[in-house]
């Protein structure tokens, strides 16, 4: 598993001033579950998955993996499989000798090249340079690069990033699998959409900070607003019975919502009024609404709608 403890990491950003990239976060990434860390662009990930990998050094605090500090590692690439930046490649290299060259600086057999070239599908394509790759060819390679070591920490940073949905769908199948071998899978994004169907787990952050650390079910039930849509014949009747408890109702063309009670007690108390009821439904916001909720002080630059304009 990866723990973290009171990490930091402080970036002088010129004219003498300083930030804290990651302000002193603690949290640890369980095995046999997809974690997603999400965050909006600057929040923090990438500098926290340096840190892990010991890429960059805490300013303080700690950051263990498999119970010791990652650099210090006899053995990185059998302890964590890596995708930082898919396209770090020699682009005059063949998949297979960049995997070769990587297995045996690594103590690897090459024979493991095969099989990961086989688990990514990449091995029709082995002997292609890399330079010619698609972006979805150059993720695979670079996971395939990732699994060499048969790792039991997979940490991949923006994996989806320009990938179409097939290839999508692919990474999200290949860390599901990883999750149910037991092995540690921790994905970074900045796109909820695409954690909503990945992840087990959600560890979000924003400014550096730790905002939420639960299991995707709690974080729709904690996040997500829900209405009751209602749909009725006499539509200002209902509003007004439903008002009349102290209810929030809300009119939208030929319907009303209604917040602070589940469905079945909203229809219970519009039928003791005799009333009429065609729809009833418990409307959730998306967990894209959910993040951006959750996320909106914390974003680093927003950008300026059309009409909010800038005064000159
Ligand atoms: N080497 C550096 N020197 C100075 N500031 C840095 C450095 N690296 C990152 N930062 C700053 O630290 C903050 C966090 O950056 P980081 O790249 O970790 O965020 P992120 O969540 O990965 O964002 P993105 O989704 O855009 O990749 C940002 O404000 C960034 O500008």
């Amino acid at each position: 598993m990866i723990r973290a403890h009171s990490l930091t990491k402080r970036f002088t950003t010129g004219k003498g001033q300083s930030k804290n990239a990651v302000d002193g976060i603690d949290f640890v990434v369980e095995p046999g579950r997809v974690t997603g860390f999400l965050g909006p662009n600057g929040a923090g990930k990438s500098t926290t998955m340096r840190m892990i990998l010991g890429l960059d050094a805490p300013t303080s605090g700690t950051v263990s993996v498999n119970g010791h500090r990652y650099a210090a590692s006899p053995a990185p690439l059998r302890e964590i499989g890596a995708l930082l930046d898919a396209h770090a490649i020699h682009p005059g290299r063949s998949a297979r000798d960049h995997l070769r060259w990587m297995a045996a600086s690594n103590g690897i057999p090459t024979t493991r090249v095969g099989e990961v070239l086989e688990l990514v599908g990449l091995e029709p394509v082995a002997g292609q340079r890399a330079g010619r790759f698609s972006l979805g060819m150059g993720q695979r390679l670079g996971i395939a690069a990732a699994m060499l070591g048969d790792p039991p920490v997979v940490v991949l940073d923006e994996p989806v990033n320009g990938l179409d949905p097939e290839g999508i769908r692919w990474v999200r199948t290949f860390a599901r699998q990883l999750a149910d071998e037991g092995r540690t899978v921790f994905i970074s994004s900045h796109l909820m959409s695409e954690m909503a169907l990945m992840a087990d787990h959600l560890l979000v952050i924003g400014r550096g900070r730790i905002l939420a650390d639960c299991s995707m079910t709690e974080f729709m039930s904690d996040h997500a607003a829900s209405y009751v849509r209602v749909k009725a014949p006499a539509l200002a009747d209902a509003a007004a019975v439903l008002g009349g408890r102290g209810l929030e109702v809300s009119r939208h063309d030929d319907e009303i919502r209604v917040v602070g009670l589940d469905a079945p007690s909203v229809g219970e108390l519009l039928f003791e009024h005799r009333l009429a009821v065609h729809e009833l439904t418990l409307v959730r916001s998306s967990l894209e609404d959910a993040f951006m909720g959750l996320t909106a002080d914390s974003v680093e630059y927003h950008a300026i709608a059309p009409s909010e304009g800038v005064a000159r």
